[in-house]
């Protein structure tokens, strides 16, 4: 990858390479857009096939939360922070300290929360070195787990959907196969569950799939054969990338809609789904009830307002499907133009009002 290239395309702002030997840390932290506001973006912790993946995961994720952040009103830029290692093995107390230094060294630029592979845990210890952190535990006044919460979002945006694919927007009878059954997916599956959908499961964790067959009734299919299930609504749930040339043939589905992030591989994928009639719920306005849950905590935490405006991801999704109708695009396509239009709208407003990031009047 030509790093400086790929920045320029995308126009990212800035890219931070961290590491220190002793605790084995190894972060790159992709800060991509602060026009509204300061980065917001989770750490995600995996075992990267190589240091080129690792970047261009930390590249489009940090993407992905600038769009995510203007979609859903915040006043908040995009980063994201991929973190070299497997989150069972390689984690200790040093490294997130570690890691915690290296955020305060941004002075605010970035704030970070929990993505795939980091927990509450790991919040509380970059905790102890910087208060640029959300997610953490809720004895210290914030807002904890961020993934029931992104859970709910999804579940409320799938209805949403579902109203545009089948003219009801009720789940009940409707079947559900949900790719990767982890934090996210756990809470969303108890959504569907209680409103009488059925569930068709996979996951490569075999005790995260026992969990939903046991709790809810879900049927348990093999990773391979997720794609396809005879099913309403395909939730993608686990990790990106999984909408490609290979999967899209066999989609039997109506609707998409799930919590992972970045689920088309190319643009073109979006294309090719939307001219298939399916409904697709892009994934960075259905995901974001975490980042909505953690940003609320920049005003003083307060759970019935965070909830309030998580719910508003039902209007968001269907606001994107009538643009998507109204100028005949696929829905990935009038996302990214609705959260385009508001960045290009505040960044006027930011020129008229403000200098150096303070209002004019500060002056006097
Ligand atoms: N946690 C949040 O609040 C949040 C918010 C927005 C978006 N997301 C996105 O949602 C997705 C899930 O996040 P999470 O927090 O639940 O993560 P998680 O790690 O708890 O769950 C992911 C699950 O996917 C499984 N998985 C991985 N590869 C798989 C494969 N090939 N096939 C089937 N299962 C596979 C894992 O075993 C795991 O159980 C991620 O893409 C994440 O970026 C999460
Ligand atoms: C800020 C976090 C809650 C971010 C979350 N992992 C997301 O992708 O939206």
């Amino acid at each position: 990858m030509e790093l400086f290239k790929y920045m320029e395309l995308y126009n990212y702002e800035q890219v931070v390479v961290c590491q220190d030997k002793e605790s084995g840390l190894k972060a790159i932290i992709a800060i991509h857009d602060t026009t509204l506001g300061p980065a917001l973006g989770g750490t995600r912790m995996w075992m990267y096939e190589s240091e080129e993946a690792a970047f261009e995961d930390a590249l489009r994720l940090a993407r992905g939360m600038t769009y995510k952040n203007a979609a859903a009103g915040l006043n908040l830029g995009g980063g994201k922070t991929v973190i070299i290692g497997d989150p069972r093995k390689d984690k200790n107390e040093e490294m997130f300290r570690a890691f915690g230094r290296f955020i305060q060294g941004l002075n605010g630029r970035y704030i970070t929360a929990e993505d795939v592979g980091t927990t509450v845990a790991d919040m509380d210890l970059i905790h102890e070195e910087t208060d640029y952190v959300t997610g953490i535990s809720p004895a210290f006044g914030s807002s904890g787990n961020p993934s029931p919460v992104t859970a709910y979002g999804v579940y409320v945006g799938m209805k949403a959907a579902a109203k545009a694919g089948f003219g009801s927007d009720s789940l009940e009878g409707k079947t559900v196969a949900v790719q990767g059954v982890g934090n996210v997916a756990y809470n969303l599956c108890r959504h569907l569950h209680e409103e009488g959908a059925n569930l068709v499961v996979t996951d490569i964790n075999k005790e995260a799939v026992q969990r939903v067959v046991d709790e809810f009734g879900a049927k348990a299919v093999d990773i391979n054969d997720i794609y396809e299930v005879d099913c309403d609504i395909f939730a993608p749930c686990a990790l990106g990338a999984i909408i490609n040339d290979q999967t899209i043939p066999k989609l039997k589905a109506k609707v998409i809609a799930g919590a992972a992030n970045n689920q088309l591989k190319e643009t073109r994928h979006g294309d090719l789904i939307h001219e298939m009639g399916i409904v697709y719920a892009p994934d960075y306005v259905i995901n974001a009830g975490g980042v909505i849950n953690v940003a609320d905590e920049l005003y003083g935490y307060n759970r019935e307002r965070a909830m309030k405006k998580v719910e508003g991801i039902y209007e968001n999704i269907e606001k994107v499907i009538e643009i998507s109708k109204r100028d005949e695009i696929p829905t990935y396509l009038a996302a990214d133009r609705m959260a385009e239009e508001r960045i290009r709208r505040m960044r006027n407003s930011r020129k008229q009002f403000l200098q150096n990031g303070q209002h004019i009047l500060s002056r006097r």
